[in-house]
């Protein structure tokens, strides 16, 4: 990628398309092997962030076997900050029932773990067969509850990443690669 096709609010590029691509389908083959006797595999996809992962993960996954459904909930804690509110919002639940399903939660992003670990909690209550995580990115040092994550795409260090499904106050979740925002566009 030349250096004038990346966006001018972006500091430097932490992922490239490619290298996402990579890991993204490793994960879709670890879930692959790990599901293949599930009858009913449930992939609940968190709106907004998770869309991009999700759309690419799921064709990394090949369960002839299974009945694999796709699921979403639309959940919301950040608004226009980069730290989170530690209020989450449901905006949108799920459609049908998970009860005696296997389900996994795909996200975007494990920042605080505040999100993940309330979606967690409130799936359990309906008694799903199985209930785990996949998530591309983790900021370990922003961790503020345990949260187990099952498949984990990459760690990375405690800086504010947009791009490839990921916003800063809902822009740019279309570039195609993870990058660092820059500090002159949120800080005051
Ligand atoms: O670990 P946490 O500190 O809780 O942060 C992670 C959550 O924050 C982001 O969602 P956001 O509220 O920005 O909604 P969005 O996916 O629509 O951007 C992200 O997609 C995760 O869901
Ligand atoms: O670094 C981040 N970028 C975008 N959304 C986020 N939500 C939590 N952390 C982040
Ligand atoms: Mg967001």
């Amino acid at each position: 990628m030349s250096t004038s096709e990346i966006h001018p609010n972006v500091k430097r590029v932490i992922y490239t398309e490619k290298e996402i691509k990579e890991r993204v389908s490793e994960l879709g083959r670890q879930i692959s092997q790990d599901y293949k006797d599930s009858k009913n595999l449930v992939l609940v996809g968190i709106l907004k962030g998770s869309f991009v992962f999700m759309s690419d993960l799921v064709r990394s996954i090949h369960l002839p076997n299974t009945n694999v459904s796709l699921e979403f909930m639309s959940i919301s804690s950040y608004g226009a900050e980069t730290s989170s509110s530690g209020v989450i919002r449901i905006m949108m639940d799920l459609r049908t029932s998970i009860e005696g399903k296997d389900v996994l939660i795909i996200e975007d992003i494990v920042d605080s773990g505040l999100t993940l670990k309330h979606l967690m909690e409130l799936l359990n209550h309906r008694n799903p067969n199985s209930l785990h995580t996949a998530v591309l990115l983790r900021k370990k040092e922003g961790l503020k509850v345990d949260v187990p994550v099952r498949y984990m795409g990459f760690d990375i260090p405690m800086v504010f990443i947009i791009g490839y499904g990921l916003d800063f106050a809902e822009n740019y979740r279309e570039l195609p690669y993870l990058g660092e925002l820059k500090e002159e566009c949120y800080k005051k």
